[in-house]
Formats: structure tokens, C-alpha cells, sequence
């Protein structure tokens, strides 16, 4: 039985609603009458205690009449164990009960049971304000630090009677928080929940709530507080991971595009014949490979050839797209790290991608999205051939064969100061670039024909391409150059319904090029070269006579100027044409 029930049980001598007021008069030593109904509450208690109602009525006037009363003992969960007091009960001339008054003694039980419910209450939330993880901060009207619980210490980096007595308004202009939650509910005068920032950095969810008097004066503000900074150092992990996944699903993807080549290296232009004779060189040796071009031309291909003709081609062969990964993963990802490196670090700590590739290649696609910090320590590994894992401070010895890659212009990036100029001309040792696919149009139709070939055989298919198709085909700029390609060529072999993909079947970019396609009629047959040779003939003369300045028929051909430069060279003096005449 609770004290509550215990206290209905003697029959509502003073209900709790009324504790307070009663220890109020003793302390003030005030007597009071307490009125008839805290004496007998219901007909419920007195069928409980039969007879006392009774008793009592019976009493002569103003007579002493003793009542049970649970002793203080009974607190909490505890039985009750009965007291004997005694209360005076006055009644009107005609014998009505007017009023009661406890004896001294019930006095003194009642404060003695008051004072240790009191007791009880305040250890209750004692335990609770001082073992919390969550903090507590209670100010005055005032807006003066009355307590705080002893998180505060970790989480705004001050012991609890640092704080005390403090105004929050100086705290929040010092920056021990940010905004001050007991300000904005003093302002408000309502329940407030805001996101506060820590002098250490860290971040709480704060609720404050007003506790107000009588006359609805804010006489204290409670806050509740709660360290949410885990919860968001472990979000940002969650999401580098998943960044991270995002990337290793991407080089995943290439993967699979690439293990449909099997092995196959399409080269029949003469621009990727050269390439290909300047890759067999570089395998030989052991140098510092840049390979330049577009995406999707092949850097990579070119990259794994060189690896794969190299002496190193039973030792591992690794990729890393710097674009792919986080900034802020990358160099865990190349360097590796020591054990405790740094949160989240796994115990044993981790090697790199660079160790990981020791004795082989490592390829560093996109190495124009390298940090600048980075930047720095890989011109270390390329100069001296060893690193220092983060967090370690013994060098590792790494002898690995760098081959980058970029689609920017790395020189006009060192001008811009994003990428050092001491690591360009490092990696620069033997640059390589790769033409375009517009550029090399004699590789078009065997790349084709070959990714045909490689997807009826992966599909189970048996498509083939019409002449208007492959026309259309070959007079597409390929802005994504072979990858473009390859993608197209896989989508129709698995969209297509009719066994010959027609020029109608091809993609909406392609439309243009089927366009001009058309425009284009030839009345005899004739050696393709020829041919080809012929309309660029046609067309260059018909552009010069148009538009006179190499800058705007490169515009409206879809080339380079130094295209044009050259290729006019072959039917007229160059110097005919000015740069933008
Ligand atoms: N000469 C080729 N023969 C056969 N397949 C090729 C050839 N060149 C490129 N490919 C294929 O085209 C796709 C793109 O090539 P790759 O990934 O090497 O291009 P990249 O220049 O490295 O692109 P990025 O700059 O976007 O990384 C790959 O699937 C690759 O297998």
C-alpha cells in the first residue's frame, strides 16, 4: 500500500492534497480547523474502517477521539503499520460536526511522514539528476544557474559549481552554448526545443520548460539536454560508408563492362596503333605512366595493357578512382593507417592501397581530383619509395609502379594552382594521350562490331546492325567516346525486338547524326577511305568558303581548331588561315 493509500485508509485525516498547507501552519505554528470532508472523505473509507464514522459522530462536543494512523515508518512499498493518535472533533450546539483538529502528536506524525516523503522525492531525483548521462540545467526567473547536473563537465567542459550561480546570459556571450535555451524561454515564457552548439564543439538537443508562479512568472527554467554529437559523428561515418560503397559500386560496374571485353583491345586506327606501340615500350620499363584523354576513351585499358605486358604482371594490379572516394577517406584508403589512428580505426589498423600494391601497379584514375594535401605525399612515395601509415611513424619501404590518369588538363590546373606543379612534372615523366573517338573514326565500326559480338554472346542474341544504322553509328561525335559506345551498343542488343537493329531503333542523340546521315548520298561505290577523304574535302572547302576563320568552322564542324589547322594544311597552306580571320 502506498503512503496516498494508506492515508485514504485513515480516513482522509489530511488528504496529501493538503500536507503542504499543514506542514505550512506548523512550521508557522498556526492552528486550523480542517473542514468536516478531510475527515470523512467517502462512504467507501468508512466501509473500509467501519465504526470510526460512527464514533465520531457519537463524540461529545469538542472531545478527544482516537484515530489509526499510518506510522512513517510506511513509506513506499512498505506495510503500514498502525499508530494510535488522537484529534479533537468539534461539534455545532445541535450536534453537527463542524471541524477537527489534530492533537500535537498527529501534528508531529505528519511532519515527520511529510519531511521524509519529502526526503524520499528529493534522493529520487538526486539519483536521477546526478547519474543521468543527459544533463540537466536549471536557472532562476533570473536567468542565474541554480543547479546543474555533473554531465556538464564532459559536455560543456565546466563542473557544476563553475556554473552555479552564473548568468546564462554571459555563458552564451563567453560561448559555453550557443543559443541559450533558458534565454529563449524566458523570452517565449513557453516550452522551447532547440539544437545548441557547445563551446567544445559538441551538439545538444535541448527541451526547456518554464516553471511558473501564480501570477504566471517564469520563476525557473528546466532544461533537458541531450549530447546528440555521437549520433551525428555516427551518421557522417554511416554516410562516408555508404559514399564509399557508392564508389566501389561504380569501379564494380566498370568491371563488368570491362570483363566484356575479355581481353579484347580494339585498335585500328592509326592514332591507337601509336598508342599502342608507345604502351608495349613503357611496359619494358618501369617509369611513371600519365595517360591524358577524355573519359571513357580507355586510359584504363591502356593502363592494365601496360601492367599486363610488364614484369610486373603476376604481382598485384590495383585502381583507384580519386574521384570516387571521399576526400576525407582517401588518404586512409592510399597510406593506410596505424592501429587508434584515429575513431574508427579498426584495432589492427589497415594497410593502403600503396602496400596493398607493392611489387605491382597501382592506377590512380582521375588523379586531377587528388587533394592538395594528398598531393604532397604521394610526390613523398614517388621520390623516396616509402610511407608512413597515418597515425605510425616507422617508414614503410613500397615499390610500386604508379600509372595516373586524368581527363583534365593537368598543366592548366598547376597555373590554377590545384594541382602542384613538383607532382605534374614527376607523373609527366612519359605522358600519353589518348585520342579522342571522333578523332580516331577507324576504330567506330570494329568497336561496334565487336561489342556486338560480345553481348549476343553474353545475351544468348543473335542481332545484327543495318547499313543506315551503322552509317548513323559512324557520323556520331561520341561525346563519351568508347564507353558511349559500348553502353548503346549493349542497350540495343538487349532492347531490340527485330533481329536488325535499324537506324530508326537508335537513341535520340543519335537522331542528328542520322540526319546528316541522310543528307549525305554517295552515287557510285568507292574505296571507304576515299570516300571519306572526299567529303571532309567537300565540307572543309564549304565551311572555309562560309564562314573564312578556322575558330568558327571548328565550331560549326564539332572539331578542334588544331583539327582544322591540320587538316587544311593537307588541301591548302595553312597560312592562309588566320587563327580567327
Ligand atoms: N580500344 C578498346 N577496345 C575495347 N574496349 C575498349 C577500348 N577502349 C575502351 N574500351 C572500353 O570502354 C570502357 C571505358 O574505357 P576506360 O574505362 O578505359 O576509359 P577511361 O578513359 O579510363 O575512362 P574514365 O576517364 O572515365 O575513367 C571500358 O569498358 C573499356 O573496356
Amino acid at each position: 500500500m502506498t503512503i496516498q493509500q494508506v492515508w485514504n485508509r485513515s480516513f482522509a485525516i489530511s488528504p496529501p492534497s493538503r500536507w503542504k498547507e499543514t506542514v505550512r501552519m506548523m512550521e508557522q505554528e498556526v492552528l486550523f480547523v480542517l473542514e468536516e470532508e478531510d475527515l470523512f472523505v467517502s462512504e467507501d473509507q468508512e466501509q473500509r474502517c467501519p465504526g470510526l464514522l460512527g464514533a465520531v459522530r457519537k463524540t461529545a462536543p469538542d472531545r478527544l477521539v482516537p484515530v489509526g494512523v499510518a506510522t512513517p515508518d510506511e513509506i513506499e512499498g512498505r506495510e503500514a503499520e498502525w499508530g494510535q493518535y488522537e484529534i479533537w472533533v468539534f461539534h455545532s450546539s445541535d450536534g453537527v460536526i463542524e471541524g477537527w483538529l489534530p492533537t500535537e502528536s498527529l501534528y508531529r506524525h505528519f511532519y515527520r511522514m511529510y519531511k521524509e516523503q519529502q526526503a524520499y522525492y528529493a534522493l529520487e531525483l538526486e539519483t536521477v539528476f546526478n547519474t543521468s548521462y543527459d544533463m540537466f540545467y536549471i536557472s532562476d526567473g533570473n536567468g542565474i544557474t541554480q543547479r546543474v547536473s555533473p554531465s556538464a563537465e564532459r559536455i560543456y567542459g565546466y563542473k557544476p559549481e563553475e556554473l552555479v550561480g552564473r548568468s546564462i546570459y554571459e555563458l552564451e556571450q563567453t560561448g559555453v552554448f550557443r543559443p541559450s535555451i533558458t534565454r529563449l524561454v524566458l523570452e517565449r515564457k513557453e516550452k522551447v526545443q532547440v539544437v545548441q552548439t557547445t563551446g567544445l564543439g559538441g551538439r545538444l538537443m535541448v527541451v526547456g520548460t518554464p516553471i511558473k508562479d501564480e501570477q504566471g512568472k517564469v520563476i525557473r527554467v528546466v532544461n533537458f539536454c541531450r549530447d546528440i554529437s555521437e549520433e551525428r559523428r555516427l551518421q557522417s561515418e554511416l554516410e562516408d560508408a555508404r559514399e564509399l560503397l557508392e564508389g566501389y559500386k561504380q569501379e564494380l560496374r566498370k568491371l563488368s563492362e570491362m570483363t566484356v571485353r575479355e581481353g579484347g583491345f580494339i585498335c585500328k586506327s592509326e592514332p591507337m596503333k601509336q598508342v599502342v606501340h608507345l604502351a608495349g615500350k613503357l611496359a619494358e620499363v618501369d617509369s611513371t605512366v600519365l595517360i591524358l584523354g577524355e573519359s571513357g576513351v580507355g586510359k584504363e585499358v591502356v593502363a592494365s595493357f601496360i601492367h599486363h605486358n610488364s614484369h610486373r604482371r603476376d604481382k598485384p594490379y590495383i585502381k583507384l578512382n580519386c574521384s570516387a572516394i571521399p576526400e576525407h577517406l582517401l588518404e586512409s584508403e592510399l597510406f593506410g593507417y596505424e592501429k587508434g589512428a584515429f575513431t574508427g580505426a579498426t584495432k589492427e589498423g589497415k594497410p593502403g592501397l600503396f602496400e596493398l600494391a607493392n611489387e605491382g601497379t597501382l592506377f590512380l584514375d582521375e588523379i586531377g581530383e587528388l587533394p592538395l594535401t594528398l598531393q604532397v605525399k604521394l610526390l613523398r612515395v614517388l621520390q623516396e619509395h616509402e610511407l608512413v601509415r597515418i597515425g605510425g611513424t616507422k617508414p614503410v619501404k613500397i615499390d610500386v609502379r604508379i600509372i595516373a590518369a586524368t581527363n583534365r588538363n593537368l598543366q592548366e590546373e598547376t597555373r590554377q594552382g590545384r594541382f602542384r606543379e613538383d607532382l605534374y612534372y614527376r607523373l609527366n615523366v612519359v605522358p600519353m594521350h589518348i585520342p579522342p573517338l571522333r578523332e580516331r573514326t577507324d576504330d567506330i565500326l570494329p568497336l561496334v562490331l565487336f561489342f556486338r559480338d560480345s553481348y549476343n554472346k553474353k545475351y544468348k542474341k543473335e542481332k545484327s546492325f543495318s547499313q543506315e544504322a551503322l552509317d548513323c553509328l559512324l557520323l556520331y561525335r561520341w561525346p563519351g567516346n568508347v564507353r558511349e559506345l559500348q553502353n548503346i551498343v549493349e542497350r540495343l542488343i538487349v532492347i531490340t525486338d527485330q533481329d536488325v537493329i535499324e537506324a530508326y531503333h537508335l537513341p535520340e542523340m543519335l537522331s542528328h547524326a542520322q540526319h546528316a546521315a541522310t543528307k549525305v548520298s554517295v552515287s557510285d561505290i568507292l574505296p571507304l577511305k576515299t570516300a571519306v577523304e572526299l567529303l571532309e574535302r567537300q565540307l572543309l572547302t564549304m565551311a572555309r568558303d562560309k564562314y573564312g576563320t578556322t575558330t568558327k568552322m571548328a565550331e560549326v564542324l564539332g572539331v578542334d581548331q588544331s583539327t582544322i589547322s591540320r587538316k587544311l594544311s593537307r588541301i591548302k597552306p595553312a597560312s592562309s588561315f588566320g587563327e580567327s580571320r
